[in-house]
């Protein structure tokens, strides 16, 4: 059965790669391309929407695709743990709205990187997250970075907050879920993440570096596979892999 997918971000870099990947695919098709001027009717008829434009725009376009019962994967940064809460409570109460799949990062080696450090993260009290991103990205700190962010402070419910001192000081960074995390915005760059540990006479750094786009391919069509048959809100692409790592929390 060939998959129709509406491409919101169409004219962007992701949205640019998104439809090369579904013209090469014999499953998917491009139902509809949009930009920033088109009318999101343009999704109507699809079997699955991507979500690829800028923080500012994305909720009102999950917004319509889950009224419209059309399933969405959503790469667009700057969601939330929060604001992920507020769709999740919204589709409880309507049976009838198309599945959202929030997926901070399409690629595979930056999602280990986030489990790996969720894994390590009852073991060291002192954790910070740098990330690096092209100088062109609007949203600061990354989505990666807030992700990565929330789920250590979910692994480390029973062991308290990391020690996060002089966080009161603008240089030590924006405080996710009590994690302290720094952003530089580079020439040069395209996408980067550190997350270090501290410990006893020891640190653990674990380190992630995207060099191309072609990093996201797999990732951006496995969620397209997997949208039509997803129920509710699925957050992460770990959640559509087995990862075989044992639960961090
Ligand atoms: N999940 C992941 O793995 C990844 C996520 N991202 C995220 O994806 C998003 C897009 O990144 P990227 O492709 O680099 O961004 P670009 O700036 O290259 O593209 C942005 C796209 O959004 C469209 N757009 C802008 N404003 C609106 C609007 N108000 N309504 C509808 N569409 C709009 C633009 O259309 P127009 O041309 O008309 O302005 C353009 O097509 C970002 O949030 C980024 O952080 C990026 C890489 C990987
Ligand atoms: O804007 C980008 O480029 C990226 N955005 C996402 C994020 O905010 O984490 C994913 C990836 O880091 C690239």
């Amino acid at each position: 059965m060939t998959i129709r997918v509406a491409v919101a971000g169409a004219t962007g870099k992701m949205g640019r790669l998104a439809i090369e990947l579904i013209e090469a695919s014999d499953d998917l098709e491009l139902h509809a391309a949009l930009d920033s001027r088109s009318s999101l009717d343009e999704m109507l008829g699809a079997d699955v929407a991507l979500d690829v434009t800028l923080p500012a725009a994305s909720a009102g376009i999950v917004e319509f695709a889950t009224g419209a019962g059309i399933p969405i994967v959503v790469g667009t940064s700057g969601w939330s743990s929060e604001r992920i809460a507020e769709i999740a409570q919204f589709m409880r109460g309507h049976e009838d709205a198309g599945p959202v799949l929030f997926i901070p990062n399409f690629s595979i080696g930056s999602v280990l990187g986030t489990a790996f450090a969720s894994l390590a993260a009852r073991y060291f009290d002192s954790i910070e997250i740098v990330e690096a991103h092209h100088a062109g990205k609007v949203d600061s700190p990354s989505g990666t970075a807030v992700r990565t962010a929330e789920l250590i402070g979910d692994a480390r419910a029973t062991v308290g907050p990391v020690a996060a001192p002089h966080a009161d000081q603008r240089a030590r960074g924006q405080l996710v879920s009590g994690i302290p995390v720094h952003s530089l915005r580079l020439t040069g760059v395209l996408a980067e993440q550190r997350v270090v540990l501290g410990g006893e006479g020891e640190t653990l750094t674990i380190s992630h570096s995207t060099v191309s786009s072609s990093a996201y391919e797999q990732g951006i069509l496995l969620a397209l596979r997997r949208a039509p048959a997803a129920t509710g809100v699925v957050v992460g692409l770990d959640a559509l892999l087995d990862l075989g790592l044992p639960d961090a929390s």
